[in-house]
């Protein structure tokens, strides 16, 4: 399987009046194409700091982060960010179609194509029919659906996400869970998505990277041997996931890998 994403050795320490604060500290993982890959890690340890790196948002402080074989210099052309907070992330005085349609502007489409790209990726997200709303005439859980859309829409190498679902009921949760994964593996898109909940990215994910309190560093990769389709009752009863869940929580609260060898 090729490599989608290379992070080597990424460092990023905030400075400037006053202030120095080691967020990441020397990083080093890769995500295959077609994989979707969950970070956690304790609140405040540097998981958006890792995403706005990725992403260019901001530019490391030490190492590199590599899309495709390229170096990330600013933010790549081919690379989608879903955030938690979508309130703030949709246009108000957009429709739901021209906010899924804005990005697709700056790509060279005809205005037919940007509306059928548009419209498939709303119906990706179960939304097919609302692009003539506004979107505060939605729901919390449709806007991010929206966010979602607009994301997909792109066709981006990579789909980041930032603790997308933090913001909205857990019933509505659970439902942009299933859609998430069922997107993922249709369309065979690659996403590194971050969380601090461990169920969420033991449920989620093909592989679980766990990060260590602040500065962010990685203490485990684990896979999760669990079926490409996954249940919201039956996945969290298996065997496989209680085990998994277990064992990222002793890491966060501090634990050894179980594969660990004890120091001489
Ligand atoms: N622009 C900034 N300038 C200075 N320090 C910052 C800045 N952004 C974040 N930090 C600090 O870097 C550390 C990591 O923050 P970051 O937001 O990356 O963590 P996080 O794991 O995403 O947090 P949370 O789980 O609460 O969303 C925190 O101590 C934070 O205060």
């Amino acid at each position: 399987m090729a490599t989608m994403l290379e992070v080597t050795g990424l460092t990023h320490r905030y400075g400037g009046a006053g202030s120095d604060h080691l967020a990441v500290n020397e990083l080093t993982f890769s995500v295959e194409t077609g994989q979707l890959a969950c970070i956690v890690g304790p609140s405040g340890c540097g998981k958006s700091t890792l995403l706005r790196c990725i992403s260019g948002l901001i530019r490391p402080s030490g190492g590199e982060v590599k899309l495709h074989g390229d170096r990330v210099e600013g933010v790549p052309e081919d690379l989608a960010v879903v955030f938690q907070d979508y309130s703030r992330s949709l246009f108000p005085w957009l429709s739901v179609r021209q906010n899924v349609e804005f990005p697709l502007r700056w790509k060279k489409l005809s205005r037919a194509e940007r509306r059928q790209r548009a419209e498939e990726a709303l119906e990706w997200v179960g939304l097919p029919g609302v692009g003539g709303k506004y979107p505060w005439q939605l729901s919390g859980g449709m806007q991010q659906r929206v966010s979602i859309a607009r994301a997909l829409a792109r066709r981006p190498a990579l789909l980041l996400m930032d603790e997308p679902f933090a913001s909205v009921d857990a019933q509505t949760r659970f439902e942009l869970e299933d859609l998430l994964r069922g997107v993922q593996v249709q369309n065979h898109s690659t996403v590194l998505l971050v969380t601090h909940d461990i169920d969420e990215s033991v449920y989620l994910g093909d592989r679980v990277l766990v990060l260590s309190k602040s500065p962010a560093s990685i203490v485990a990769d684990l896979p999760v041997n669990l079926p490409a389709e996954r249940d919201q009752i039956a996945t969290r009863e298996a065997q496989e996931f209680v085990s998994l869940r277990a064992e990222v929580a002793r890491l966060l609260h501090g634990g050894a890998p179980a594969t660990a060898k004890p120091s001489a």
